[in-house]
This record gives C-alpha cells, structure tokens and sequence, in this order.
C-alpha cells in the first residue's frame, strides 16, 4: 500500500480542513434542489479564506460530483487550487471513480489511502462506494487495507475516513443509505484501540457522536443540509459548511463546523433534485 507523510509544521497539532458533498456539475449553473452547487462551492472556499485559519491538508469525502464528468472534478481542483496544502479525497454514491481517476495525477490531489499525519497519526481514506445505489459498504478489500494499516502503525493515533455514514444517524429515509456492512468495519475497530475517530460526509449535515468509544463525525454538505432527526425526506435551511479537525499528539480531537453567512443558498422543495 502507498503511504503519503504529511509533514508537521506545529509540534503540538496538525489541523485538517474537510470539505464533502460538493455535487458538483460540469455546466457551472448546474443545480441541486434550487441551489447552483459550483456557487455555494465557492462561497465555502471563500468563506474558508475569511476564517483564515490555518489548516496543513484537506480533506474530501466524496460526493465530489453529481453528474460524473471530467470537468465538474476538475471544477473541485480548480477551486481548491486557491490553497497549497494536499488534499486528499475519496468516492462517494454519486462519484464515478474513472473520470474521479482522468483528472490525476494533480499536484495538489493525492491518490494514497493511508496517509502518515505528522509524527503521531495517521489516516486511512476508504472506498464505500457501490455503483449505482445510494447505500454503501466496505469490500474485504477495503476492510483488508484497513487492518493492514492499523497493524502497521499500532503507536498512531488513526483517523478512518470514508463517505457512508457507520450508523444510524436518526433519520428513516437516509439510514436506509447508510453503510450497510457497518458491523465490519466496528469488528476491526474494536481490534485496534488507537482508532480514535471515523469522519464521513453523506448526511449533509452536523453530527458528532460516539459509538464503540470512538467518535463518529458527519459534516455538512457544500451545498443543500438535511433536516436531522426526520423520518422522512427533508431539507434543512442551515447554510452550507465545512469542518476543521485540530488532531493533538496526545490523541485528540477538536473539532469546529462553521457555515458560510447569508440566505443566496437556500434550497426549494420542488426544484430539480436527485
Ligand atoms: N426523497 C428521497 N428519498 C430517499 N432517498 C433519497 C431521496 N432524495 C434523495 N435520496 C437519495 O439519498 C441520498 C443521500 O444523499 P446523497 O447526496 O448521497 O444522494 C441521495 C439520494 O441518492
Ligand atoms: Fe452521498
């Protein structure tokens, strides 16, 4: 397996900027439920540059794309090409991984899924992808490279990342596209004490949670939000965000969603969806 280090520039702390759900179209006013996902795109970078707060990589957890074009991945490039930092992405339902694949190798977009963060963790990107269906699950490879890399580095502190969430998040209509070998990916867990967080995207929205003693952390997406806690289908009306995760070298996590200001990016109920 190819392992990415990434360097520590402050000896206490490397900080990660997560980005995910982006949905992103090859046609720049192309659009989700009413909302152009290329602008509310960039007012999140924008938004990030006007925190200005210094993170080391970014970090994409699928949904890159939602018409599977070269060019709505080259878009994210394009937009994140603002910064100098790596930035390190995986599938997600609605990604489609050959043209996710046409637009490396990128200098900035790194293709390894076990990455060596500074001195004292590391994290694993994971494929839940199962083409053509909402829902995802872990292959045995997948579950493979997992083991393999916590056995490797048993002394880092592990961060697993992947698009599907490993739990119910408590809504109805969206834990039916959850990941649904979930108990595979908890069973090597539970072998590996040093795993200290799962991140994910999926559920467009905030969530921090723990389960089996690790925390389980969701974000919202760049575009649309779901209503939490609703059965059924539901749109929420917080604006767009992203998270910074601040990974300590005494294995913690602190960890902040901020969401960009202004109403531009509201979505409308019977506009074009899914
Ligand atoms: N009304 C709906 N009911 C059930 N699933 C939906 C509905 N609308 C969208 N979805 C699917 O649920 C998925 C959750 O977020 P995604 O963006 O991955 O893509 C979404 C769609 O594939
Ligand atoms: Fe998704």
């Amino acid at each position: 397996m190819q392992t990415y280090s990434l360097p520590q520039t402050n000896p206490e702390s490397v900080v990660l900027l997560q980005i995910t759900d982006t949905h992103l179209f090859a046609n720049g006013s192309g659009s989700l439920l009413g909302v152009a996902t290329k602008d509310s795109f960039h007012a999140v970078l924008a938004g990030v540059d006007i925190a200005a707060r210094h993170f080391d990589a970014i970090v994409a957890t699928g949904d890159i794309s939602q018409d599977h074009t070269p060019y709505s991945y080259q878009r994210f490039a394009d937009g994140i090409s603002r910064w100098s930092q790596p930035c390190f992405w995986l599938p997600g339902n609605h990604d489609f991984q050959p043209t996710m694949q046409s637009i490396l190798p990128s200098e900035q977009i790194k293709p390894q899924q076990q990455v060596l963060v500074g001195e004292y963790w590391q994290m694993i990107l994971l494929d839940s992808q199962v083409q053509g269906v909402p829902h995802g699950e872990l292959s045995t490879a997948q579950l493979a490279l997992l083991e393999a890399a916590l056995t490797r580095y048993p002394d880092r502190h592990a961060l697993i990342l992947l698009h599907h969430h490993p739990l119910e998040a408590g809504s109805a209509w969206l834990d039916q596209h959850q990941l649904h070998n979930n108990s595979g990916l908890w069973h090597v867990i539970d072998r590996h004490p040093q795993v200290k967080a799962v991140l994910c995207g999926h559920i467009h929205q905030d969530l921090d949670r723990t389960y089996h003693g690790v925390r389980v952390l969701a974000t919202p997406s760049t575009c649309i939000q779901f209503m939490p806690d609703s059965d059924d289908f539901a749109l929420d009306h917080n604006n767009p965000g992203w998270r910074y995760l601040e990974l300590t070298k005494e294995g913690r996590i602190m960890t902040s969603v901020h969401r960009i200001s202004g109403d531009q990016f509201k979505p409308k109920l019977d506009a074009e969806g899914y």
